[in-house]
């Protein structure tokens, strides 16, 4: 809180929001930054791009987790069960973790938009290159991260989000963390893997330019019901005055000469 002039200014207590990241994080200005407005129409069809290859070993989940910036299931990487091939990238890579972004209201959430369009809900199953030790190391590394990123719109209800959505009761707060197993990531997915990729960063503090994204063209259904179950997590930790998690995504960000291609004609 601010006196000038015998006004106060009360700068909002999330005053670390994505307008605020390039203070402590310039990278948040750089040339390879996520998300992005896709723009159908100026996408390039790529032949060479190859079909989408996903392995999910449901006994590699482990657990999930509210972080304090959304929530996410954790998967064990210690080995190739569960791996991302095909689609723009080389090699193999691990899935170490989904996780989401939605809104205060359905008409917002997602982080990619397209053409100008939000959705209300994004999910990004997270990979990492296996040519690198560790998630960490590939996460510094400008080929080391393969994210896949699908889309939720309102609809009917999505029974594949069930199991997921009612573990929240008991990840309410931050840093709340309860087991998970046995889940198909598989199952979150639409029919069809016609994708869009290009190059660009986490969309997270410290916004690393290290992600190959991978963006599927059609949405999977939510339930406005179901959205309300987001809504009822806390940014918040036990004891803290509680704050929704809404509003977890952060906006478009300039292309800067990026081009983006399609999978599909
Ligand atoms: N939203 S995101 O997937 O780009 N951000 C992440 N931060 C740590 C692992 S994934
Ligand atoms: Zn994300």
């Amino acid at each position: 809180i601010q006196f000038k002039n015998k006004t106060v200014i009360v700068k909002h207590f999330d005053s670390f929001g994505p307008e605020q990241w390039a203070e402590s994080f310039p990278i948040a200005n750089g040339p390879r930054q996520s998300p992005i407005d896709i723009v159908p129409t100026q996408a390039q069809h790529d032949p060479s791009l190859k079909q989408l290859k996903l392995k999910y070993d449901p006994a590699t989940t482990k657990d999930i987790l509210n972080n304090g910036r959304s929530f996410q299931v954790d998967f064990t990487d210690d080995d190739s069960s569960s791996t991302l091939a095909g689609g723009p990238v080389i090699g193999i890579y691990r899935l170490r973790q989904f996780h989401f972004h939605w809104g205060s209201s359905d008409d917002k959430g997602s982080e990619h938009t397209i053409a100008g369009n939000r959705f209300p809900c994004e999910l990004h199953l997270v990979h990492w290159n296996t040519k690198y030790p560790n998630f960490g190391e590939a996460a510094s590394k400008p080929d080391g991260l393969a994210v896949v990123g699908v889309f939720l719109k309102i609809g009917s209800a999505n029974p594949r989000l069930q199991k997921v959505l009612d573990a929240l009761d008991d990840i309410r707060s931050k840093g709340r963390q309860t087991t998970f197993s046995n889940f198909d990531p598989k199952t979150l997915l639409p029919a069809a893997l016609d994708f869009w990729t290009y190059e660009g960063s986490l969309t997270t503090p410290p916004l690393l330019e290290s992600v190959t994204w991978i963006i599927l063209k059609d949405p999977v259904s939510v339930s406005s019901a179901q959205m309300a179950k987001f809504r009822s997590l806390l940014f918040t930790s036990e004891g803290e005055a509680p704050s929704c998690m809404v509003d977890n995504f952060r906006p478009p960000q300039p292309l800067k000469g990026r081009k983006v291609r399609a999978s599909f004609k």
